[in-house]
């Protein structure tokens, strides 16, 4: 259905030097489909606040193109800024508007017309309305961040970009800020986010890019990414104290992780938990337990940074 038109973002070639010489994007390309939550991940320092400030305007590539909602930014940078709605890092406000007027502020430079703003609407969906006629600068940092949201959102832009917007927010209101994005996303408002929290953008994102050092080093749907991770891990407790560690081929690492209790990982296209049980027992041990655990965003993020 989407097919035909261009992804929400496309990235070519995009380089940043900053002054002072550091390479902090080196040749990156993305191609961010229509609709989808995508997830930009990478260590501290890997470029994706560079690669967000760039979509924001507030930074200047030094090489490379982006379009966004098919505008390319040197050519058409009105069209490329409406289509796109950031909420920063950084919380900024001034803080002597309220909540309303902030949002109110936001859409006269945006230029919405009085008849089409939705100030009110957006304090709702972030759970805000009560705090509308509050100075900012008396809101909590949740409140703020959640703020940033609506203020992002005041000229509908079909995209939304979120660089680390739970940062600091405690688990009650991440989950409501998810929820909130998981609503626009189903209006059909593509999402990109950054975020350190691996569960979550496992939960969250339909796709995810991952930068190290300036580079794309994987671009994959969530699921591809975690048929990925070749390590699996079973734990078995056994019926007797473990004296003797047994090895067997079929183990890439066995530690005793209790009295009774081995931990075992494999890898899955090479063995499969019933060969690594039958070894456990061909030792001499009766099993009286199995846990396994399956991997998660985090082994592959580790795997693919580390070897960077
Ligand atoms: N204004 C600047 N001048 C010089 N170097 C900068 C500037 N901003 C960022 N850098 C450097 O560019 C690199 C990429 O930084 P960036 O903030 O994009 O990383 P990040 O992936 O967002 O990291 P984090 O997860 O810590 O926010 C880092 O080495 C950083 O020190």
């Amino acid at each position: 259905m989407t097919d035909s038109l261009p992804p929400a973002i496309a990235i070519r070639n995009l380089t940043k030097v900053y002054k002072g010489g550091k390479r902090a994007l080196d040749g990156i390309n993305l191609s961010i489909p229509r609709g989808q939550i995508y997830g930009l991940l990478g260590p501290n320092g890997a470029g994706k606040s560079t690669t967000i400030n760039i979509l924001a305007g507030m930074v200047n590539k030094t090489e490379g193109s982006v379009s966004i909602w098919g505008f390319d930014i040197d050519v058409n940078p009105r069209n490329a800024k409406n289509s796109i709605g950031i909420v920063p890092q950084e919380i900024v406000f001034d803080p002597f508007f309220t909540p309303f007027e902030t949002l109110e502020n936001q859409a006269g430079f945006y230029g919405v017309p009085k008849d089409k703003r939705r100030s009110m609407e957006l304090l709702r969906a972030v759970h805000l309305e009560d705090k509308a006629n509050a100075y900012a600068r008396t809101l909590s940092g949740g409140m703020k961040r959640r703020l940033l949201v609506a203020k992002a959102m005041v000229h509908s832009p079909p995209i939304l970009v979120l660089d680390e917007p739970t940062a600091g927010v405690d688990v009650q209101l991440r989950q409501q800020l998810w929820e909130y994005v998981r609503e626009l996303n189903a209006l059909g408002v593509t999402i990109v986010l950054t975020t350190h929290y691996l569960e979550e953008a496992e939960q969250l994102c339909d796709r995810i890019g991952i930068i190290n050092h300036g580079k794309v080093i994987t671009d994959k749907p969530t699921r591809e990414l975690l048929a990925m991770a070749q390590e699996k891990v079973v734990q078995v407790t056994v019926d007797r104290d473990v004296t003797l560690v047994p090895d067997a081929p079929c183990f890439e690492k066995i530690e005793l992780t209790g009295e009774r209790t081995l931990t075992i990982t494999y890898l899955k296209d090479r063995a499969n938990a019933g060969q690594v049980l039958s070894a456990v027992q061909a030792s001499g041990l009766a099993i009286v337990d199995v846990v396994t655990r399956d991997p998660d965003l985090e082994d592959v993020f580790l795997n693919l940074t580390a070897a960077a």
